[in-house]
C-alpha cells in the first residue's frame, strides 16, 4: 500500500483564496487586515520564513509590516516596539520571530502582544482560551495540522487514537489540546517515554513535532494511519526533510504529509486566517 500524500501547498491555496476573498471585504469597508512581524538578529532560517510570510500577506491582499532589528536591540526596546504595535490600528495582528535571541526573554516579549493581535496563539491567553475550549488565537502549525486532517475527512476523531511526539509550547502541547477538542483519545510522547513505538504503533493518527530525523519509521506505524510530519531539518547534502522516513513509512501509512509542501505552508496559511480573523473581530467590536 502507498499512502495518499496531504498536499499542503495544494490546500494552503485554497485556503489563501479563501482568506483574500475575506481580506478584499474588510479592505472595501476601509480595513485591510495588517500583521507586523518582528525579527530581531540575522538567523538564516528565520530571514527566509519571515520573508515568506511577508509575501504570502502580499498574495492574499494583506498588509505587512517587516521590522528587522540587529541582534543587540535590548528588551526594552523590543518591548517598546511591540507597545506601539498593540496600539496602532493598522496592524491587527502581531508576531515575534521566535527564536530570539540570548539575552531576549522570549516569554515577557510574547506575553506583552496584545491577546487581540496574537495570531500566533503563543500569548498564555491564548494557551488559556485553547485549553478551555474558549474562543482564541490558535496556534499555526497545530491549527494547520487539523485543516489537513480536515481535508481528508478526519476532523472529528471519535473513537480514534491520536499520538502527538513531541511536547513544546507551540506545536506538541497546542496539537494534543485541539486533538482533544476533536474527540480524539490522546498520547503524548516526548524524550522521556519508555517505548515509543509501543504508543506509535497504537496510533490512527501520529503527529511527530520533535525537530530530528527519522524519529518516525515505517516499523512504528500501524498500517493505514495518517502520519503528520511538523519536523524542519536538513539532511547531509543541506535538503530539507521532516522528523519521518518518508521513503519507509509512505509504504505503511494511509495518509502522510510530505516536507516540504505540507504541513510548513500550511502553518503560514493559518497565520494569514488568524490575521484576517483578527481585522473581522475588530470591525464587530467597533
Ligand atoms: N513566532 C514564530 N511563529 C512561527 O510560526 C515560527 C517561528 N516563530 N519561528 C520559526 C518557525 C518555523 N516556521 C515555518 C513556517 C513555514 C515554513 C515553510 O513554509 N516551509 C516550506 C519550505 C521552506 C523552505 O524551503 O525552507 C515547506 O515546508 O514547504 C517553515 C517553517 C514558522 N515558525
Amino acid at each position: 500500500m502507498t499512502a495518499q500524500v496531504i498536499d499542503g501547498n495544494a490546500l494552503s491555496r485554497q485556503l489563501r483564496a479563501e482568506v483574500a476573498t475575506r481580506a478584499a471585504a474588510l479592505t472595501a469597508r476601509g480595513v485591510k487586515p495588517g500583521l507586523a512581524v518582528i525579527l530581531v538578529g540575522d538567523n538564516p532560517a528565520s530571514q527566509v520564513y519571515v520573508r515568506n510570510k511577508v509575501k504570502a500577506c502580499e498574495e492574499a491582499g494583506l498588509h505587512s509590516v517587516l521590522e528587522k532589528y540587529d541582534a543587540t536591540m535590548t528588551e526594552a526596546e523590543l518591548l517598546a516596539r511591540v507597545e506601539a504595535l498593540n496600539n496602532d490600528p493598522a496592524i491587527h495582528g502581531i508576531l515575534v520571530q521566535l527564536p530570539l535571541p540570548a539575552h531576549l526573554d522570549d516569554h515577557k516579549v510574547i506575553e506583552a502582544i496584545s491577546p487581540t493581535k496574537d495570531v500566533d496563539g503563543f500569548h498564555v491567553a491564548s494557551a488559556g482560551a485553547l485549553m478551555v475550549g474558549e474562543p482564541g488565537f490558535k496556534a499555526c502549525t497545530p491549527y494547520g495540522c487539523m485543516k489537513m486532517l480536515e481535508s481528508i475527512g478526519m476532523g472529528n476523531l471519535r473513537g480514534k487514537h491520536a499520538v502527538v511526539i513531541g511536547r513544546s509550547n507551540i506545536v506538541g502541547k497546542p496539537m494534543a489540546m485541539m486533538l482533544l477538542q476533536a474527540n480524539a483519545t490522546v498520547t503524548v510522547c516526548h524524550s522521556g517515554t519508555a517505548d515509543l513505538a509501543f504508543h506509535t504503533r497504537q496510533a490512527d493518527v501520529v503527529v511527530a513535532a520533535v525537530g530530528k530525523r527519522n524519529v518516525l519509521t515505517a516499523d512504528m506505524v500501524k498500517p493505514g494511519a495518517v502520519v503528520i510530519d511538523v519536523g524542519m531539518n536538513r539532511n547531509d547534502e543541506g535538503k530539507l526533510c521532516g522528523d519521518v522516513d518518508y521513503e519507509g513509512v509512505k509504504d505503511v501509512a494511509g495518509w502522510i504529509t510530505p516536507v516540504p509542501g505540507g504541513v510548513g505552508p500550511m502553518t503560514i496559511t493559518m497565520l494569514l486566517v488568524s490575521t484576517v480573523e483578527a481585522a473581522e473581530r475588530g470591525l464587530s467590536a467597533a
